[in-house]
């Protein structure tokens, strides 16, 4: 079995990949298939932490540009990702994992409220710790939340699982002669302002020395594939290759 690239990660889950192939909400045979995935990611030896995002539900630009508050609707998409959180933890529970949702907007009947030090121990003691409601804070995304918790928790690694396979010249979703990177820099991502992440988390990440690995959440088994070195992704590291 091969052994983990990063011992510690932060795997940061995207709301949309969780809605299957319905155009709304989660779809619990993606949520299952998620949760067999992280479970292989840990049998590697891997210490795990997520972030959920919420674009499967709501998300607070979109709701702004059609008259939303913008504050208010943010707040609505920090709470769809408690909701995604409860999901994913549902399906851990399934496969056996111990787990702990974390919410950084304290809602004590439905979870615990996010304390660094408590999510630390959670981990030292094997469980996997979900960190709800991004950042807490409006006009900030789930990317950044995951910067933040990465930089937080000393994670190695921050892996976005998403719905593409890394980070092209443009959004292949929308530009099919978009290519794949291997590898590029922080400085890159910022200065060529590729969209598959914010600029903020990717700031963070620089600051931090902490790489992101950009691949599909969608293609079974990927997540483990990309931990043992052999999956297919894209690494955004420092400019020398050093933590990449
Ligand atoms: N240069 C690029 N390379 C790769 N993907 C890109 C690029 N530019 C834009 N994208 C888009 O970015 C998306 C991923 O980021 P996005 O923030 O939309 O979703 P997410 O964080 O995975 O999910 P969610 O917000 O639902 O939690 C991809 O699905 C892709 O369509
Ligand atoms: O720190 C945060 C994180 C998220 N939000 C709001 O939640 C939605 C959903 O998150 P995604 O990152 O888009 O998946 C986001 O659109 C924001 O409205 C937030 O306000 N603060």
């Amino acid at each position: 079995m091969a052994s983990p690239k990063y011992k510690r990660i932060l795997l940061k889950l995207s709301g949309e990949a969780l809605m299957g192939d319905n155009a709304y909400g989660i779809d619990p045979s993606v949520i299952d298939r998620v949760a067999e995935d992280i479970s292989e990611a840990r049998d590697l030896g891997a210490e795990i932490c997520l972030v959920v995002g919420g674009g499967n539900i709501f998300r607070g630009l979109s709701a702004a540009a059609s008259g939303f508050d913008r504050a208010s609707a943010d707040y609505m998409g920090m709470l769809a990702t408690v909701m995604n959180a409860l999901a994913v933890q549902n399906g851990l529970e399934k496969q056996g994992i111990h787990t702990r949702v974390l919410s950084a907007i304290p809602m004590s009947s439905v979870c615990e409220p996010y304390i660094r030090r408590r999510a630390i121990r959670h981990m030292e003691k094997g469980r996997v710790v979900i960190f709800a409601a991004g950042t807490g804070n409006p006009f900030f995304t789930t990317d950044t939340a995951a910067a933040l918790r990465a930089a937080e928790m000393s994670c190695d690694a921050l892996l976005k699982g998403t719905q593409v396979d890394g980070v092209y010249t443009a959004d292949p979703k929308k530009d099919p002669t978009a290519e794949r990177y291997e590898s590029l820099s922080f400085m890159d991502v910022l200065r060529q302002d590729l969209q598959v992440m914010d600029a903020s988390a990717v700031s963070l990440c620089r600051e931090n020395k902490i790489p992101i690995l950009v691949f599909s959440i969608q293609s079974k088994g990927e997540l483990a594939r990309v931990l043992g070195g052999s999956g297919t992704c894209t690494i955004v590291g420092e400019e020398d290759g050093t933590n990449g």
